[in-house]
């Protein structure tokens, strides 16, 4: 705590970290917290999971003022999900001050949004649309706004988000200070973003790999066809405690989800199709883990903070390198250890190499596991679990009926019974999946020209 409080942040704020299990800041906290509440404007690089949700919130609720009646503070995000989480954890770090922040997106009714407005918020956390909406509406101004940050500052400055940028930075005073942020930072974007900027300071947390070293890579080379069965023998075999499945597109998504819960596994698909009330309740539970693996679009590559997820399998190979940082980036957080998987058809494998080269690590090649393997990994948690019920104890009432089975039989084979039962044996229950066209490669260039936002 006494790092926090060197930095300068308040005693109530300080409080609430500590509350939060935050012991220590994280480095681009140390460094981007000072400037931040100096007034400055910044651009924050650092790897995934590595705190710059309160990196950038804990100056911007510092500089609220909790009697002003008009929105002071803006944070932009390029999904709806990761508005809510945003918002919810600036609350979280405001919970002992009077400043509060109000989440503002799309699908979720306007008339509801418009009652929350009327509570004051200091802070909007908001996606672009939604909040052009209601500046046009005039439910929302931003004429007296002091900070604005930019979240997946790269995101939101590609293409399919810079007009809206454009329009609601014009809304604010000049005099506003600009924060962004982003786990990645393409040059072009920064070069781009020094029109919105006043003197940027450029803080990034250097490292050589852009992508969290917790995180360990690998990718096997598949066909498109082989993909549905390799994946359900990893899941056996690797049985993550939660897994996100990243696919190409929405029909991808669609028809994985189902195919998984075809063979028995507790999946459920997210995608920019969906009405916001099941983009919720599919979040809600994967969140509490009633929901085993989240299969996704990239939608869910950015920001997304999910405790518990330890596996990521790229189903298909991401378009872009930022793409692949981001969304490897959804294990391995605050310290966590995790695991990506990348799937590779053949005629992607220059692709994987672009993506290596400009992620700067290495994605080491793994053998395509086989049926057997998946078997000895179920085997391998079933006796897991037997074992945990022994440490447990408490079966007494089993021992007499266990003895006169050991009486009648092969030891051995009763063992080897019980743990059939136990099994989880691999599931081959036939699926269909629509097959993918194998992604052309491309130049670096062309990577960030991608139309975004049909996921
Ligand atoms: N100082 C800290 N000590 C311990 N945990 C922290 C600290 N700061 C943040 N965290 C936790 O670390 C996790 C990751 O933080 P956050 O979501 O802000 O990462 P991020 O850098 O924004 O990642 P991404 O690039 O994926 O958006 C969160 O669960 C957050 O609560
Ligand atoms: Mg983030």
């Amino acid at each position: 705590m006494e790092k926090f409080k060197a930095l300068g942040i308040s005693d109530l704020i300080t409080q609430s970290l500590n509350n939060m299990g935050f012991e220590e800041p994280t480095p681009i906290q140390e460094k981007a917290i000072q400037p931040a509440m100096r007034g400055q404007d910044l651009i924050g690089q650092a790897q995934t999971g590595t705190g710059k949700t309160a990196a950038y919130g804990i100056p911007l609720i510092e500089k609220m003022e909790g009697a002003r009646e008009k929105v002071q503070g803006l944070v932009l995000t390029p999904t709806r999900e990761l508005a809510i989480q945003v918002a919810e954890e600036l609350n979280k770090i405001a919970q002992y001050t009077d400043v509060h922040t109000l989440p503002i997106y799309g699908g979720q009714d306007i008339e509801r949004q418009i009652r929350g407005l009327k509570k004051r918020p200091q802070i909007i956390v908001a996606t672009p649309g939604r909040l052009k909406d209601h500046m046009q509406r005039r439910t929302i101004r931003l004429d007296e706004l002091r900070m604005i940050v930019l979240d997946e500052a790269d995101e939101m400055l590609n293409m399919g988000f810079i007009e809206d940028i454009e329009e609601i930075l014009s809304a604010t005073p000049a005099s506003r200070q600009t924060l962004l942020f982003s786990a990645t930072m393409p040059r072009a974007i920064q070069s781009l973003s020094q029109r919105f900027l006043r003197n940027p300071a450029l803080i990034s947390i250097q490292s050589k790999e852009v992508t969290v070293p917790l995180v360990e890579q690998n990718y096997l080379e598949v066909q498109d066809r082989q993909k549905f069965d390799v994946l359900c023998r990893l899941l056996d075999i690797q049985s993550p405690e939660l897994a996100i499945v990243f696919g190409r597109t929405k029909r991808r998504v669609d028809e994985l989800s189902e195919a998984l819960k075809k063979r028995g596994y507790a999946a459920e698909g997210i995608h920019g199709d969906l009405t916001q009330a099941k983009r919720d309740s599919v979040i809600r539970q994967f969140r509490d883990g009633s929901t085993d693996i989240l299969v996704a679009t990239d939608v869910a590559a950015r920001g997304l903070d999910i405790s518990g997820v330890t596996h990521v399998y790229n189903f298909d190979i991401p378009q872009d390198p930022e793409s692949y940082v981001h969304r490897i980036g959804r294990t391995g957080r605050a310290g966590q250890a995790g695991t990506a998987i990348t799937f590779v058809i053949p005629r992607e494998m220059d692709h994987l190499r672009t993506i290596e080269r400009l992620s700067r690590r290495k994605i080491v090649r793994m053998s395509v596991p086989t049926m057997s393997d998946a078997l000895e990994g179920q085997q391998r948690l079933a006796v897991e679990r037997l074992l945990a019920v022994i440490e447990e104890g408490g079966f007494e009432k089993y021992n007499s009926r266990a003895a006169e089975l050991l009486d009648e039989n092969d030891s051995v084979a009763l063992v080897a019974a019980a743990l059939k039962l136990l099994t989880k044996e691999p599931d081959t229950t036939p699926v269909r999946l629509t097959e993918e066209a194998p992604l052309r490669h491309r130049s670096n260039d062309n990577f960030r020209r991608r139309p975004p936002l049909r996921r």
